[in-house]
């Protein structure tokens, strides 16, 4: 058995890195001040330095930029292992213990090929004494040399830039780099250009801010004024940051600007996972010491660690507003209304947030949108629909019974309105049958309802074929001559029937197994009301064919105001007794003129 070594084509994975891995060419900024940053702490570490400095240069004329730190350095066997060795690092001592390097995987100095055809890296050891020259090319290949002058101690790199990313060595590009990656670093990152330095990082980042400073700060940031900061902190990731409350409402699927830094280098200015995602009404601002990144170093491995800091932080912002509603119930309410879509995950997913919350969430109701705190104040029997589709049913007729149903057709709003008795034991929640929604009515007294029966028998009969079946009862408003209602079930069924009809032998028997076999039948509800004049004078006309028309037509004409499909059979009903009617009015004219 022999050992083998593979042949690594490393343009191939140069190429991998810039089409795949980063996100965009200037990643190599980022690469360059974590490697300088690291430099300097080990050689903080070594006792041999309190200050550390980062020193770019630009050398537009000749395309050339230039990262100096007075770091660590490299010895020539440090060279030969860790330059000349992909995947090589320094910083990897112990995998699972926090330690002060952002760098870890020894592919990070490979990002500077993307932008450049040569890395000279020139460099002096704080433990040795030679001044050392390094140039790797994408091929693989390098050349190490002594130098005969010497260097001070630190490590210059030099990147000569490929003519398609020449805009690196113009001054304002390299600033709003640095400043976009490194503002928040607490070594000097100074930036030269002839005769003009200035230095990038002298923030204090807005997580060590006070609540005013940080307002302000994000104002001029982010051209947007939070209504309130939330000071992020998690022990156990060693990760503090803020959230800042946005001004305007947000949805869960609108994309997430959390900004989050590693050791104070920005990692991500789009990280969508750093908060739970019911946090979706702040953006994050936030900084790690411990969470690990992924290899192309712009999001976190998603470990156990990972998930404890999220919810650390999830409570820092339930916390703050359960203190908010208490100190700053103005500001309170202001937050509830702008974001109540978010708040009523929250409320629904957290029992303390829920106690805290549904008073001053809103609900479509059969009154209109009206505040929790409102609804019970004259209603202690609530009844929710579990549709969209069977609130539009009912919330007319329901207002004018007195009756209290709310709309739960809305994310989350079914399970925050059977959570109700919780917070309050008088109150009862009913989920409404939709089917049985209209036998609540007032019912007729026995002579009327002797007198109707005739008139209830022909319209189940006519209409058993389309899966309805009819009842009568008292109710407001006068105007509306029938309700009709269906739930999910009939319509399922109606489809069937439709399928069975129109398909072919084998899937019409199919559709019939199922029918017959597995369902009782249900039926939807027409309601005729008793109140209503036409109803009225369509059972006492006592003429079966006026009654069979009218029953048609107010069942068809029912399903078209409620928006309900008509099937092929319902649309010839309704054509068909449109059509007789129109003629039975038009005989009786003609009766009439005789
Ligand atoms: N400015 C520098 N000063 C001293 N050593 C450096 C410097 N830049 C790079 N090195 C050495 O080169 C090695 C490889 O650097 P590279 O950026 O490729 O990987 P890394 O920083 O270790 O890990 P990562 O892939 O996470 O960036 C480092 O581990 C370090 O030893």
């Amino acid at each position: 058995m022999s050992n083998m070594n593979f042949q690594v084509n490393l343009q191939g994975i140069i190429d991998l890195l810039s089409n795949h891995l980063y996100s965009d060419p200037g990643v190599f900024v980022r690469e360059l001040l974590q490697n300088a940053v690291d430099a300097v702490t080990a050689r903080k570490r070594l006792g041999h330095i309190t200050e550390g400095k980062v020193a770019v240069e630009l050398f537009p004329s000749s395309h050339t930029i230039s990262f100096m730190d007075n770091g660590i350095g490299l010895t020539e066997s440090e060279i030969e292992q860790f330059l000349a060795r992909i995947g090589s690092t320094t910083k990897k001592a112990d995998q699972d213990s926090a330690d002060d390097y952002i760098g870890q995987f020894g592919v990070g100095l490979l990002s500077c090929f993307v932008i450049s055809d040569e890395i000279v890296l020139i460099t002096r050891s704080a433990l040795e004494g030679d001044s050392l020259e390094w140039r790797g090319k994408p091929d693989g290949t390098y050349v190490t040399k002594k130098l005969k002058r010497t260097v001070p101690i630190g490590t210059t790199v030099y990147l000569k830039l490929k003519p398609e990313y020449e805009e690196y060595a113009e001054w304002y590009k390299m600033y709003q780099q640095l400043e976009r990656f490194g503002k928040y670093l607490e070594t000097p990152i100074v930036l030269t250009e002839d005769k003009d330095s200035r230095q990038i990082n002298d923030t204090t980042p807005p997580w060590r801010m006070g609540k005013a400073e940080a307002i302000s700060y994000i104002e001029d940031s982010e051209y947007e004024k939070p209504m309130d900061i939330i000071p992020l902190k998690s022990l156990i990731g060693d990760t503090e940051g803020i959230a800042y409350i946005l001004p305007y409402s947000v949805s869960l699927q609108d994309e997430k600007r959390h900004k989050a830094y590693l050791k104070r280098v920005l990692l991500s200015d789009k990280m969508n996972n750093m908060l739970p995602s019911w946090a979706f009404f702040v953006n994050g601002i936030i900084n790690t010491n411990s969470l690990r990144p992924t290899a192309s170093r712009e999001s976190f491995q998603e470990n156990d660690l990972f998930y404890a800091v999220r919810d650390e932080l999830g409570v820092c912002i339930k916390r703050y507003l359960i203190e908010l509603a208490d100190k700053d119930p103005e500001l309170f309410t202001r937050i509830v209304l702008i974001h109540y879509a978010s708040l009523k995950t929250l409320a629904a997913e957290d029992d303390e947030l829920y106690e805290l919350f549904i008073l001053h969430l809103s609900f479509e109701t059969s009154y209109g949108d009206l505040k929790m705190v409102d609804i019970l104040r004259n209603h202690r029997h609530i009844m929710v629909t579990s549709s969209f589709d069977e609130f539009r049913q009912v919330a007319r007729v329901a207002k004018a019974q007195n009756m209290m149903v709310i709309n739960g057709g809305y994310v989350h709003d079914l399970e925050l309105i059977r959570k109700l008795p919780s917070i309050d034991e008088q109150v009862q929640v009913s989920v409404l049958d939709i089917l049985s929604f209209s036998s609540r009515f007032e019912s007729l007294g026995r002579s009327e309802r002797d007198e109707v029966q005739p008139f209830l028998d022909l319209a189940d009969r006519l209409l058993a074929p389309y899966q309805c079946c009819s009842l009568i009862k008292w109710f407001e408003p006068a105007d509306i001559p029938v309700l009709f209602n269906i739930n999910q079930e009939v319509n399922f069924f109606k489809m069937m029937e439709e399928s069975e009809e129109q398909a072919n032998a084998l899937f019409a028997e199919v559709v019939h197994v199922i029918k017959d076999e597995l369902y009782e039948k249900p039926y939807a509800r027409l309601c005729f009301n008793y109140n209503n004049p036409i109803v009225r004078k369509a059972i006492a006309s006592g003429d079966l064919k006026l009654q069979q028309n009218s029953i048609e037509l107010l069942y068809t004409q029912a399903l078209l105001m409620g928006n309900h499909p008509l099937s092929s059979e319902e649309l010839r009903l309704m054509n068909e007794s449109l059509l007789q009617f129109m003629n039975m009015g038009l005989d009786r004219n003609a009766e009439v003129g005789r």
